[in-house]
């Protein structure tokens, strides 16, 4: 463990007694707790890890994974059955929906009981409501009960309160799945600015591309136990793969149906050849997977005089080609890519599920199918880029993944992008609306 580490948590376990049949709980407390009808069941097993001041650490995991209960310790409302977890420095923390709030106060009320609790004097929390309340953003609702709340609403309140008190850990679970878009991205510029301003931040969330851009470092929780750990780009991929390509039977999202809970790059990507090159994979462990009824064997970008694009300004007319060899006969092929920035965000792509007048119904063994993309290649902001293509058969909503590179191709955008993650051509005109008169 380093000794710098503002968190560090010590071969932590947590064990529950469950019983088969409700009953068998009151019998075993008759028996004086002679009679034993319970077993244990470990919600978390030897995790040991530590996170330094001004790191931020994302846990990622599925559900009953241990990820709350593991927060929850590291807040103090939980302790552990055996190991050990040292905190240095205040903490406050947004955890389930409903902690730390008394259902019959007000929200006012609530946030001025939540604030002391979190250490602000009551002339700290008046000199602060206002921007309290406008974080929030509830309206009149600050006077009714909180059991009246949506949990938007609840969340909002909350997520607010922690914004406002001068923590130096913060620990944040799921907060960001209840609100909508708009605050969601309040939040993550809240997020932002804490960990700029050196704040330690914990945080849960399902959603792989929220811990990817905040996160430096992520742990994934398996069955209670610390399954990897490192930065959070590499252990989300990691998390994905299995998610997608082990348990779930390789069932998961083609790219372009971009939703929050997608893959992002491999640390390493070893598929990579140089970029508008193509890439045959020899399954790389993370960097690939599927259920093998088809594998792409050629990823290419070009130009339209077929030279590969390595470096792109934006605007060229670009090709992007994805060939697959059939194992097995598909019903409705699809093949879909997306482009990623470095940090694993997918910033555009396309699949051949919107455009069933383009498709090949059926593949037959043996056959080698290929899918044309072409587009202007955008005006990306400067940097490196990877491609991620997959083979599927299905639809946008149902489908089987057959074959899924993360980062099947590389290249670089030298663009200048003054604002955001892209450009757009944009025609520009100002005129006076009122003239003065001279
Ligand atoms: N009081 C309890 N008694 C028995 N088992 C419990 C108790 N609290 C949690 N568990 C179990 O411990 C495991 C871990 O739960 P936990 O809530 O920490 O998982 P999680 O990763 O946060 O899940 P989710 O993503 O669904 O929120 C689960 O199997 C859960 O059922």
């Amino acid at each position: 463990m380093c000794s710098d580490a503002v968190i560090s948590v010590e071969g932590v376990s947590k064990h529950y007694p469950v019983y088969d049949r409700p009953h068998h709980r009151l019998l075993e407390v008759l028996s004086g707790g002679r009679l034993r009808y319970g077993r244990e069941f470990a919600a978390l097993e030897g995790v040991s890890f530590s996170v330094a001041a001004g790191e931020t650490v994302g846990i990622i995991g599925r559900n009953g994974s241990g990820k709350s209960t593991l927060l929850q310790m590291v807040c103090g409302t939980l302790s552990p059955t055996s190991g050990s977890i040292r905190i240095k420095g205040s903490v406050a923390a947004l955890l389930e929906l409903g902690a730390g709030f008394n259902p019959e106060f007000s929200g006012m009320e609530n946030i001025r009981l939540n604030a002391a609790i979190l250490g602000l004097s009551q002339a700290q929390v008046n000199e602060r409501l206002d921007r309290i309340l406008a974080f929030a953003d509830i309206g009149d609702f600050v006077h009714q009960p909180v059991k009246t709340y949506s949990s938007g609403m609840f969340v909002r309140l909350a997520f607010a309160v922690v914004a406002h008190v001068d923590a130096d850990v913060l620990v944040i679970d799921e907060a960001l799945s209840v609100g909508d878009a708009f605050f969601t991205q309040k939040c993550m510029r809240f997020l932002r600015g804490f960990r700029d301003q050196g704040g330690t931040l914990l945080f849960v969330s399902h959603d792989s591309g929220a811990v990817v851009g905040l996160c430096d470092r992520a742990i994934w929780l398996d069955k209670g136990r610390l399954r990897a750990e490192g930065s959070a780009k590499a252990v989300t991929e990691q998390y994905l793969h299995s998610k997608y390509a082990g348990e779930d039977d390789a069932v998961g999202a083609m790219p372009a149906a971009v939703s929050a809970d997608e893959p992002v790059a491999a640390e390493e990507a070893a598929l990579v050849v140089g970029g508008g090159a193509l890439a045959i994979p020899d399954e790389g462990a993370g960097q690939a997977f599927g259920a093998g009824g088809a594998t792409l064997t050629r990823v290419t970008l070009q130009d339209e005089g077929g030279r590969p694009i390595l470096v792109t300004e934006g605007g060229e007319r670009a090709v992007l080609r994805i060939e697959a060899r059939l194992g097995e006969a598909l019903e409705q092929p699809i093949f879909g890519f997306y482009v990623k920035d470095r940090l694993g965000q997918v910033v555009f792509g396309e699949n051949t599920a919107g455009h069933p007048d383009q498709i090949v119904r059926t593949g037959m063994p043996g056959e080698t199918l290929a899918t044309e993309f072409r587009f202007r290649m955008p005006h990306l902001q400067a940097g490196d880029y990877v491609i991620t293509a997959a083979v599927g058969e299905g639809d946008q909503d149902a489908h089987r993944i057959h074959h899924w590179i993360h980062d099947a191709l590389a290249f670089r955008s030298q663009s200048v992008v003054l604002h955001g993650l892209l450009a757009l051509p944009t025609a520009v005109r100002m005129c006076r609306v009122e003239p003065v008169d001279a």
